[in-house]
């Protein structure tokens, strides 16, 4: 199963970022051409990008391309860019209705690589349940919270516990959930401080979010800690796998396990966890 812990962005201007990203130990990387680029600037970043998909060396992680959204100047040379381009998704910022997404699957065309789509908007929030269910037929594979633009479009103060974020963090996990994609959690923007970054991996993965998605390669190790399975996790897992096997337990449907109720859905789950 391919894990999504860590999705690192790098602004596809900075050359040296994208060098430097053959050698970080994220699961994913996300060469920006959207807000990361200024506008002068985005031509030479989409060539920059082109150069460096083809130039290769990514290893194991996954390659994704955000471009940027539909209705903007650059959108159809972006999707021209991407379309053959042999990346393992593009990312479209800014995807609020069903019709967004059509359209996006139709500008990529048949062949096009599966679609990760950022959830930025309050239209988008309010429009969860449809997008989750067009995912079935347009190549949709992940749902990335976008917190920033959320919070713009909100006019909330997200704070450091994010609380007035949580209700669309949790629509969106399970809307992507509902359609069996990945949901990605957004941006911790507090650069140096490491206690709020563990807390925001914490709560993104008490959400259910897959990963978290990040903007320096100090991120990294945290958010693959965050968003793995602890050694406790994967102790009582185990635990709840060795019980089930006993004998006595084969035809229970729910047991006592170290004080706690146990039951074949969480055998179910616990599996999962060690199989991952
Ligand atoms: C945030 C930064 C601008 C900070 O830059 P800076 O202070 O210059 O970084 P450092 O000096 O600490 O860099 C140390 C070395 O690490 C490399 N580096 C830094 N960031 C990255 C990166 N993201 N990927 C790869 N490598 C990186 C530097 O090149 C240095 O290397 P070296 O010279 O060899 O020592 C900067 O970190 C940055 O630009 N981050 C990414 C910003 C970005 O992509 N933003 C857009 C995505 S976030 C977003 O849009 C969220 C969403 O849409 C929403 O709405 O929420
Ligand atoms: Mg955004």
């Amino acid at each position: 199963m391919t894990r999504r812990r860590s999705a690192l962005y790098m602004p596809a201007s900075n050359a040296r970022a994208i060098a430097k990203a053959r050698t970080l130990d994220c699961d994913v990387v996300i060469l920006d051409l959207e807000d990361a680029v200024a506008p002068e600037e985005k031509p030479a970043a989409r060539d920059r990008v082109v150069e460096a998909v083809r130039e290769g060396g990514s290893g194991a992680r996954e390659l994704v391309v955000r471009i940027n959204g539909l209705g903007t100047p650059w959108y159809a040379d972006d999707i021209a860019a991407v379309r053959g381009m042999g990346v393992d998704a593009v990312l479209v910022p800014k995807v609020s209705y069903p019709s967004d997404l059509e359209a996006i699957r139709v500008s990529l065309g048949e062949a096009g690589p599966p679609i990760w789509a950022m959830i930025e908007t309050c239209a988008a929030i309010l429009s969860l349940p449809a997008l989750s269910q067009a995912a079935w037929g347009s190549r949709l594979t992940a749902l990335i919270a976008g917190t920033n633009d959320l919070a713009k479009d909100m006019r909330c103060r997200p704070g450091a516990d994010r609380t007035p974020l949580i209700p669309a963090l949790a629509a969106t996990v399970m809307a992507a959930r509902a359609a069996g994609i990945v949901a990605l959690d957004g941006v911790c923007n507090a650069l140096d401080d490491p206690a709020r970054f563990a807390a925001e991996c914490a709560q993104g993965a008490m959400l259910g979010f897959d990963g978290k998605t990040l903007i320096h390669p100090s991120q990294i190790d945290a958010a693959n800690a965050g968003f793995g399975p602890s050694e406790d996790e994967l102790a009582w897992a185990r635990a709840i796998v060795a019980a089930f096997a006993k004998p006595e337990n084969a035809d229970k449907g729910a047991i006592r396990l170290d004080g706690q109720m146990v039951e074949r859905l969480h055998l179910a789950e616990a599996e999962a966890m060690l199989a991952r």
